[in-house]
């Protein structure tokens, strides 16, 4: 027999030996929804279940390996038998016995991001959409309006319309696009990863013998991380446990984040609808957060309405009964400054730099903190593996001046070049030839007819860079090239435009401090190039608050709160977006176990003047006597 008693608390035992019924378990931040999960399994078993017939859909197929390596250590049985891990990998698992039914081999193969991307490339090609408009968006941004159209199921019209307005002159075409791109993989034999989930639920909506056989067949479905599932994945679920229900789903609704890759909370909110005879649970006790961190993350969720009421209890005593710290910054400089000294400070009291984290809202936050921790040498590491000056769009936007302070750049002559629809690699070396037989003159070149128009503008903003107004005023030129030019290439290159924007405008600001182009370019070099050497595994972690779900530190810092940066200032006008902000905030605070303090610069540089900021009404919100408020004015 397991020792529920002595493993688990009282609220998650409830929800481990729980009738076989549909349950929704609301288990909060820290409060260990995998031990819950573990042991709901392993104790299914001992009831008599056979593994192959439970599903564990969880996030990552790492985490169903690890939950089910753990069900080993508790009961005897062969949990390689169960029907763990994502929803893609179920999904394979089905379409691998009956993807003749709907119409492709069961040889199908399966295609990743990036081959998805070359597929649609070819697509866009065939239909020689590129050459009727340069401005057609890219495959990469493409795959992300189509993947969006799944898991929402919705039309593509429908998220152009609510997600991509700046795509809305070419619906039709994109439309007729996404067809063509079905047919395509049709005709192939190619499943990409949301078409495996796509004719999954096709598969179970379509053939009813089916559908049974597999709502007979599973006698239990658990669901990890079910604030984060999508419409499509909801849908699959209810689907299988529709005639029985037997459907557990573990989730924390004030931790759904993943809005805009197709999250619906809803599908966590409305599940005692689905499911009218469900039991729900909450565990609400908290193991990572002293009290006085938790108080703080309970008040800080409270002004979302669209939630669980909850409010975490601590199970871990107070440490000296501090407080969360509340750093009033003068500027975003000085702000960086304070939590250097603040971290030199933990090192010399013996806190292994890898236990701190800093967390922020976009990457742009982030330039002045991993500026000054170069400059002082406090190792790092950053979680997305990119730092902020290596991201395309940063490089994209930067060659431009390098070009033009060094005309013999060729590397940034032909990422420029490379831009311009009609422009492949052969035409870009060949016109880089020209240009040097031609003594660097751009105006004797000769580009295709396509790309005639572009190129005229690059170089009327390319002699622009020169003038008074503009020269060795890196922050104007850049806002020169953004807007004057790059900002419709930014729109279709890539996916994620508003975030990259955004970079942008952040690098910008960063260029005001500069009166001398060269020695910015020199700077962001120096950033990317030698000095990555501080990157390393034992830093102190710096990462986006996405990134940072899941893990948590000993310490951790939440920069740049103020109004319109966190929350975003594309989230003020929609109150569900601003919800979501709000569970961002919730999030990265549940990260800290001992220490978390608040950052907020009254000013930062944008676009060549310093701007005051206001705190954000994420702090607003705070009850005063819950942080402890630290005016910090300058350094020398
Ligand atoms: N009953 C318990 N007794 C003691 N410690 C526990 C108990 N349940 C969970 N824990 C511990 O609590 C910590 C948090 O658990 P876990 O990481 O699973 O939380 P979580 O619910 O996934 O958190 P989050 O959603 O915030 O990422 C772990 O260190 C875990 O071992």
């Amino acid at each position: 027999m397991i020792p529920y008693e002595i493993e688990l608390n009282e609220e998650q035992k409830k929800a481990v030996t729980a009738p076989l019924g549909p349950i929704l378990v609301i288990a909060g931040a820290g409060s260990g929804k995998t031990r819950t999960l573990t042991y709901r399994v392993a104790y299914l078993i001992e009831k008599g279940i056979k593994p192959e017939r439970i599903i564990l859909a969880t996030f990552t197929n790492k985490a169903a390996k690890e939950m089910l390596s753990r069900v080993e250590r508790l009961v005897k049985a062969d949990t390689t038998r169960i029907w763990g891990g994502t929803f893609h990998h179920l999904c394979n698992k089905i379409l691998r016995y009956h993807a003749n039914e709907i119409g492709f081999g069961q040889n199908f193969t399966i295609i990743d991001r990036e081959d998805s991307i070359h597929l649609l490339a070819d697509c866009i090609n065939q239909l020689n959409l590129k050459n009727s408009s340069k401005f057609f968006p890219s495959p990469e941004a493409l795959i992300e309006v189509f993947s969006l159209s799944i898991n929402k199921a919705k039309p593509v019209w429908r998220i152009i319309e609510e997600s991509f307005s700046h795509f809305s002159v070419f619906c039709e075409e994109i439309s007729k696009l996404q067809s063509f791109y079905i047919e395509r993989k049709r005709k192939s034999l190619i499943f990409d990863y949301d078409d495996l989930l796509f004719y999954t639920v096709k598969l179970f909506q379509e053939k009813e013998k089916i559908l049974k056989f597999y709502q007979c067949y599973f006698e239990y479905i658990l669901v990890d991380e079910y604030q984060d599932t999508s419409r499509i994945q909801a849908e699959f679920i209810d689907l299988i446990g529709k005639s029985h229900q037997r459907v557990m789903a573990v989730g924390d609704d004030a931790q759904s984040i993943y809005s805009w890759r197709g999250a619906e909370i809803e599908n966590m909110l409305s599940f005692s609808k689905r499911y009218p005879a469900s039991l729900i649970i909450n565990i609400k006790t908290n193991y990572r957060c002293t009290p006085e961190i938790l108080a703080l993350a309970n008040a800080a969720i409270e002004g979302n309405r669209f939630q669980f009421p909850k409010e975490l209890k601590a199970a871990r005593q107070s440490l000296q009964k501090a407080k969360p710290e509340l750093l009033l910054c003068s500027s975003a400089i000085v702000q960086s400054q304070a939590i250097a000294e603040i971290i030199q400070d933990f090192r010399d009291q013996g806190i292994d730099p890898k236990e701190i984290a800093i967390l922020y809202r976009a990457h742009f936050h982030a330039i002045e903190i991993q500026l000054e921790l170069t400059h002082r040498k406090i190792p790092f590491e950053i979680t997305s593996g990119i730092r902020f000056f290596e991201q395309a769009h940063i490089k994209d936007i930067c060659s431009f001046l390098r070009f033009f302070v060094n005309p013999y750049d060729e590397t940034a002559f032909k990422r420029i070049v490379k831009m311009f629809a009609g422009i492949g690699p052969k035409t870009v070396s060949k016109l880089w030839d020209q240009y040097l037989s031609s003594s660097t003159s751009l105006e004797k070149l000769s580009p295709p007819k396509a790309a005639e128009q572009p190129w005229m503008n690059w170089l009327d903003i390319h002699k622009a860079l020169a003038f008074p107004e503009l020269a060795n005023k890196p922050s104007k030129q850049l806002e020169k090239i953004l807007y004057g030019f790059y900002s419709e290439y930014l729109k279709v290159l890539y996916e994620g435009y508003q975030r990259r924007l955004e970079d942008i405008e952040g690098l910008i600001s960063f260029a005001a401090d500069f009166n001398s182009t060269e020695d910015f370019l020199s700077q962001i070099s120096l950033l990317t190039g030698v000095d990555t050497a501080h990157e390393e595994k034992n830093g102190v972690r710096l990462s986006t608050i996405h990134q940072a779900k899941g893990l948590e530190w000993k310490v951790v810092f939440i920069i740049m709160l103020c109004e319109g940066l966190f929350p975003s200032n594309y989230s003020l006008n929609y109150p569900h977006l601003l919800e979501e902000e709000r569970r961002l905030f919730y999030v990265a605070a549940t990260r800290a176990k001992d220490r978390l303090f608040l950052c907020y610069p009254a000013s930062r540089s944008f676009n060549n003047r310093q701007l005051s900021c206001l705190p954000s009404r994420f702090l607003e919100e705070l009850p005063q006597q819950l942080v402890v408020k630290t005016k910090v004015q300058k350094f020398l």
